[in-house]
């Protein structure tokens, strides 16, 4: 049909331009460094950066702002030691690591009781004597910023007053996050002070910085290690890459990397952490860390087997809103996420919800990240119990809670074929909270019959018809 076609054409336009907003992350922003003085920044200034990292980053910032736990991982961790025949150490205490004392007081003081599972082996590794190097790779928030720091603030001598640990970052506001990180475990070494080389801090010519640990994107610690040699590489003790995978979707982040690496002393601790470890991750992993030890903890996988799934048959966008309603009049809906594939079915949804009395509340991909993030904090503390968002915005975003997911549209790729994947991580659960959810999917028209049949195909898994006019129907799912 051609206003169907045109329909399609017109939602592809929104839902790439709803990827190109994540560019907001480029705006340039004013904020102070840890000494108070103003720096300018334009996170990612170059224009050329790809909007894959762009995605990444954010999404990497945005788990950061909203995450206060540890991830919890039933997975082993796979441990492959540099030199095997050594004996391979794993502790289950902070005590057993024999911290300085101040230390183990900010990390006592950060709540932490005990290292997590990838802490448990990298923590002594890292920790040895000599200091070992370390490729570590496991999902976000599973503990490796805590453990890197650790690593740096063991070897930090605060009464030199010249950088001995450096950390690369792919962007200012990630730099920024892992700061705060040092800044609370090391607040009890009053001489330890931190400085952030990220564009836009201009230091004066000649000057030699005395912060112990500096922290900052490739481009600019190269500059400050090179030609403005702000910084003595040689006497750097540790070198910290964080977030390999993402920073490697930038080319120019992965030579900075390199050189910078190839002006270090031998006998400096090299140390790289990712959350996905793709080939090219590894590769990158290989050329920056020499002679590792790898440590690689397995993502917890997602499964359907909990999730109760139905579709709903609709005409149009008015009926399945209908139908929407009529399953908030007939079961109690603790809280629920609703996902659309445009930007504009998400606020034309969430208003016509609020209008029904919902308190609603919008996630989309105008919104800054620190924005989106207090969205999803007021979301998760019940401050509103429906959240409406977009693919784009919502990926790779968890709230445990929410035990009702509602696709107002089925989830599918740019070529409009079903994303299966980004269906699973929607609905899915990891297993072993062995939680039970509901997901209901609005089925409009013969292409998203379609695009349903092949998920119920990938996945093997029924997806049951459900008619939201017969109340007693819907009330027998929520049982
Ligand atoms: N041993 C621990 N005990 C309790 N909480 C911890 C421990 N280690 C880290 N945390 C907390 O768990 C959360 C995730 O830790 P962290 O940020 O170090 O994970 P990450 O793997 O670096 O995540 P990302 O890849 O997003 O940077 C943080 O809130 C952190 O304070």
């Amino acid at each position: 049909m051609a206003t169907d076609s045109w329909a399609l054409a017109v939602d592809e336009q929104e839902a790439a331009a709803e990827s190109l907003s994540n560019l907001h992350l480029k705006e340039e922003k004013i904020k102070p460094d840890t000494n108070g003085a103003v720096v300018k920044t334009s996170a990612n200034a170059e224009k050329t950066d790809e909007e894959e990292k762009e995605d990444r980053a954010a999404q990497s910032l945005l788990n950061k702002l909203i995450r206060s736990n540890l991830v919890d991982n039933t997975n082993q961790v796979e441990v492959l030691q540099r030199d095997p025949n050594s004996p391979l150490y794993s502790v289950k205490s902070f005590e057993e690591l024999r911290l300085k004392p101040q230390l183990l007081q900010g990390v006592y003081a950060m709540g932490f009781n005990r290292p997590s599972k990838i802490q448990e082996n990298a923590l002594p590794l890292m920790l040895a004597e000599p200091p070992q190097n370390l490729i570590a790779q496991s999902q976000s928030g599973t503990g490796k910023t805590a453990a890197f720091v650790l690593a740096m603030l063991s070897q930090v001598e605060p009464a030199n007053k010249y950088p001995q640990c450096l950390c690369l970052s792919p962007t200012y506001e990630l730099a920024l996050q892992t700061g705060k990180v040092i800044e609370q475990m090391g607040k009890f070494y009053p001489e330890l002070k931190l400085a952030y080389a990220v564009r836009g801090n201009k230091l004066e010519r000649g000057q030699k910085i005395s912060e112990q640990i500096v922290i900052g994107t490739p481009g600019t610690v190269l500059d400050w290690c090179s030609k403005l040699k702000f910084i003595d590489p040689k006497k750097i003790k540790v070198f910290v890459l964080d977030e390999a995978d993402v920073m490697i979707a930038t080319q120019g982040h992965q030579d900075q990397s390199i050189r910078i690496q190839r002006m270090l002393p031998r006998n400096c601790q090299m140390l790289l952490f990712s959350a996905t470890f793709e080939d090219s991750v590894w590769k990158f992993a290989q050329k920056v860390v020499p002679d590792p030890n790898v440590i690689k903890l397995k993502r917890e996988e997602e499964t359907l087997d909990t999730i109760k799934q139905y579709y709903v048959l609709c005409s149009s966008r008015d009926e399945k809103f209908q139908a929407l309603c009529n399953l908030y009049g007939a079961i109690t809906i603790a809280q629920a996420m609703i996902f659309c594939h445009t930007r504009k079915t998400a606020s034309w949804l969430a208003a016509e919800l609020s209008k029904e009395g919902h308190q609603v509340a919008l996630l989309s991909g105008e919104m800054m990240v620190e924005q989106r993030a207090a969205v999803i904090e007021r979301f998760r503390e019940g401050k509103e119990k429906v959240l409406v968002t977009t693919n784009v915005c919502a990926r790779g975003i968890d709230v445990e809670q929410v035990s009702v997911v509602i696709n107002f549209d089925l989830p599918v790729d740019k070529d409009r074929n079903p994303d299966n994947e980004t269906y699973l991580h929607r609905i899915g659960r990891t297993g072993r909270f062995g939680k039970r959810g509901l997901a209901v999917n609005m089925v409009d028209s013969k292409h998203s019959m379609n695009i349903l049949n092949r998920i119920q195909e990938h996945f093997n898994k029924k997806i049951e018809r459900l008619d939201t006019d017969d109340l007693d129907e819907i009330e027998k799912i929520a049982n």
